[in-house]
C-alpha cells in the first residue's frame, strides 16, 4: 500500500484527523464529550481525556534528562503496581490503546498523541505532535510526585525531567484543569462524602470546569472560588495538600502570572505539554511535526481484479476548512493520459481541522513497469503528484491473518520482472513480517519480527512474479500484522492486516 508522506506519518495523521463520520480512527470516540468516561459507567465519575493527560505525566516525569533515558516511552506500562502510579487510569487507557499499536505506531507515540487530541478536544491548544518513540522493554526509574510528597522531593523529581520550578508549578496547573481526585484511588485526599450515587469513585474536580481545557483552575485557586484548586489544595488532609505546597512555593508568583496571561494561559501549556511528550531518551529520533494533509491518499494500493488485471484503487481525501470541498476531483496517472473523474462518498468526516471528504477510485495500470507517480486536480485545488514504487508489493486480496489458537499470516508479494525476462532466483522478494504480542508485565504489546520470510515462487502475473508466504506469529495481542517487501534495507512497500 501507499502511505504518504511515510507509513508512520500517516498511521498517526489518520489517529489526528478522521476523528468522527467517515472513516474515523475510533481514538478520540472515547473522549468525545469531552466528560466521557470509555472505561466503564459514566456513574463513576471518571473522564477519560484526563486519564490520558495523567497518563502521559506519570509515562514522562520518571526520566532523567541528563542521562538521556526514560520520559515518553511506555515504560509506565510495566509500572502500574506502583505505589506512585495509583488509580484506574493507567491501565484503562494502556488497554484503550493498545488495539492500535503496530510496528510503526509504538504505544509511547500513542501516549503523547494522546494528550493532543485531548487538550485539543476539551477546547485547549492544539499541541504539536511527532511520532518515532520507542517503547521500553522494561520498567523505569521511580520518580512520580504524589499528594504527600514533599515540596523538595516533588521539585526534584521534575528537576529529573528537565522542569524547573516555574514549569513545574505551571505545567501542574495545565494537568489540573481537566479531571477530579477521586476517593476510590487517593482516600487520603478525597473523603468518602464525595461519593454519591452519580459520583461512585467519589470525584471532586480540580476546577469548576472539569471538561474544559480552560484558565479556570488558576483562576478559583487564587480567588477562593469555585473548587479552589482542587482536592490537592483544599484536603482535609493537609499532609495532602501537594498542588498548594508547589503553587506557594514561590508566594504564589507563577500562579499570578499564569492569571495575568488570561486566555494566553493556553499557549503556555501548549509549550510545556509540546516539551512534556517529547522528552524522550537519547536514541530516540522523533518525526517532523505532524499536520493535517489537505490530499491524502488513503488505503491506495496495487492489487489484482478477479479479471488478472493490475488495478491501483483507494481513496483521496480532502481536508477542507469549511465544508465545500471540491465536488469533483481527477486522477492522472503516470501510465495513462486519460484523466480519472472522482466523485466524492456523500458521507464526510470531521475533526477540529475540518470537514473531510473521501474520493474512491479504481483504475487500471498497463504497464506496471511505467507506473511512477499519479496527480490528483480540483478546483482550487493547487496540483498534488504523489511518486509511487511499483516495483514490488504485498497483494491486499492474497493477504490475510487467520486467528485461531494461534496466528497465520498468509501472504503473497508481487515482484516485477525486469523486461519480462524472468530471473527468479535474483528476484526473489526479501519480506519481514511483524506482530503485535503480548508482553508480560505490560499492557503495552511486544513487536515479534519475522526477517527473510520464506517465499515460493506461485506464478506470474502481468508483468510481476508471484512468491507466497506463511508465518505462525503465535498469539497476536491486538492490532495490526505489518508484511513488508523489503529491498537494499529499507520497505518498498508495506501492508497492514488487521
Ligand atoms: C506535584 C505534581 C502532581 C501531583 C502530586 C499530582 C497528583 C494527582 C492526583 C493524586 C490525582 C488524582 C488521580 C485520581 O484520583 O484519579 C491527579 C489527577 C490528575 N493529574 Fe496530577 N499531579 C501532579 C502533576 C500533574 C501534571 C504535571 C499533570 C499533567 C501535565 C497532571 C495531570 C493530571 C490530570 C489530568 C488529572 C485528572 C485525572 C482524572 O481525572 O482521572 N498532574 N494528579
Amino acid at each position: 500500500a501507499f502511505f504518504y508522506p511515510d507509513v508512520q506519518t500517516s498511521l498517526l495523521e489518520h489517529l489526528i484527523v478522521d476523528t468522527y463520520g467517515a472513516y474515523w480512527s475510533g481514538f478520540s470516540f472515547a473522549i468525545t464529550p469531552c466528560s466521557h468516561y470509555v472505561s466503564g459507567n459514566q456513574t463513576l465519575g471518571r473522564e477519560t481525556a484526563a486519564q490520558w493527560l495523567r497518563v502521559a505525566f506519570h509515562d514522562f516525569v520518571t526520566a532523567r534528562v541528563e542521562e538521556g533515558t526514560g520520559g515518553m516511552d511506555a515504560s509506565l506500562g510495566f509500572e502500574t503496581l506502583r505505589e506512585e502510579d495509583s488509580g484506574t487510569a493507567f491501565n484503562d487507557s494502556l488497554t484503550f490503546f493498545r488495539p492500535f499499536v503496530n510496528s510503526k505506531v509504538s504505544m509511547a507515540d500513542l501516549i503523547a498523541i494522546s494528550v493532543s487530541i485531548s487538550v485539543g478536544n476539551c477546547g485547549g491548544p492544539q499541541i504539536a505532535a511527532r511520532g518515532g518513540r520507542i517503547d521500553a522493554t522494561e520498567a523505569g526509574q521511580f520518580g512520580v510526585p504524589a499528594p504527600e510528597t514533599d515540596l523538595e522531593t516533588t521539585l526534584g523529581y521534575f528537576a529529573n525531567a528537565g522542569f524547573n520550578r516555574v514549569d513545574s508549578i505551571a505545567l501542574t496547573a495545565c494537568g489540573h484543569t481537566l479531571g477530579s481526585v477521586h476517593h476510590g484511588g487517593f482516600p487520603t485526599v478525597v473523603g468518602p462524602e464525595a461519593v454519591s450515587a452519580t459520583n461512585t469513585a467519589g470525584g471532586i474536580h480540580f476546577d469548576s470546569t472539569v471538561d474544559l481545557f480552560d484558565p479556570s483552575v488558576v483562576n478559583e485557586y487564587l480567588d477562593g472560588t469555585g473548587n479552589q484548586g482542587g482536592p490537592l489544595v483544599t484536603s482535609f488532609n493537609a499532609s495532602s495538600r501537594s498542588d498548594l505546597r508547589l503553587y506557594e512555593s514561590d508566594s504564589n508568583a507563577t500562579m499570578v502570572t499564569l492569571a495575568n496571561q488570561g486566555a494566553g494561559f493556553l499557549n503556555t501549556c501548549k509549550g510545556l505539554l509540546q516539551r512534556m511528550v517529547e522528552v524522550v531518551p537519547k536514541n530516540v529520533k522523533l518525526s517532523d511535526v505532524i499536520s493535517p494533509l489537505q490530499v491524502k491518499p488513503v488505503n491506495a494500493t496495487l492489487d489484482f481484479d478477479d479479471s488478472g488485471n493490475l488495478v491501483f484503487k483507494g481513496y483521496i481525501r480532502i481536508l477542507s476548512s469549511t465544508s465545500s470541498a471540491p465536488s469533483v476531483l481527477t486522477l492522472t496517472t503516470s501510465t495513462s493520459p486519460k484523466p480519472l473523474v472522482l466523485i466524492p462518498e456523500s458521507a464526510p468526516g470531521s475533526s477540529v481541522f475540518g470537514v473531510t471528504h473521501f474520493f474512491p477510485f479504481s483504475t487500471p495500470i498497463k504497464p506496471a513497469s511505467s507506473f511512477q507517480s499519479f496527480t490528483i486536480n480540483g478546483k482550487s485545488l493547487a496540483p498534488h503528484t504523489f511518486p509511487v514504487e511499483a516495483s514490488a508489493f504485498v497483494i491486499p486480496s492474497l493477504s490475510s491473518v487467520k486467528s485461531g489458537a494461534s496466528t497465520t499470516v498468509d501472504f503473497t508479494v508481487a515482484t516485477l520482472s525486469s523486461k519480462g525476462v524472468f530471473k527468479r532466483s535474483a528476484l526473489k522478494p526479501s519480506v519481514s513480517v511483524s506482530a503485535p504480542v503480548p508482553q508480560m508485565g505490560t499492557l503495552g504489546p511486544a513487536i515479534l519480527g519475522f526477517k527473510d520470510v520464506a517465499v515460493t515462487n506461485v506464478g506470474e502475473k502481468m508483468g510481476y512474479l508471484l512468491w507466497r508466504g506463511s508465518v505462525d506469529v503465535g498469539v497476536l495481542a491486538t492490532g495490526n500484522v505489518t508484511v513488508e517487501v523489503i529491498s537494499g534495507g529499507v520497505a518498498v512497500d508495506t501492508l497492514l492486516l488487521g
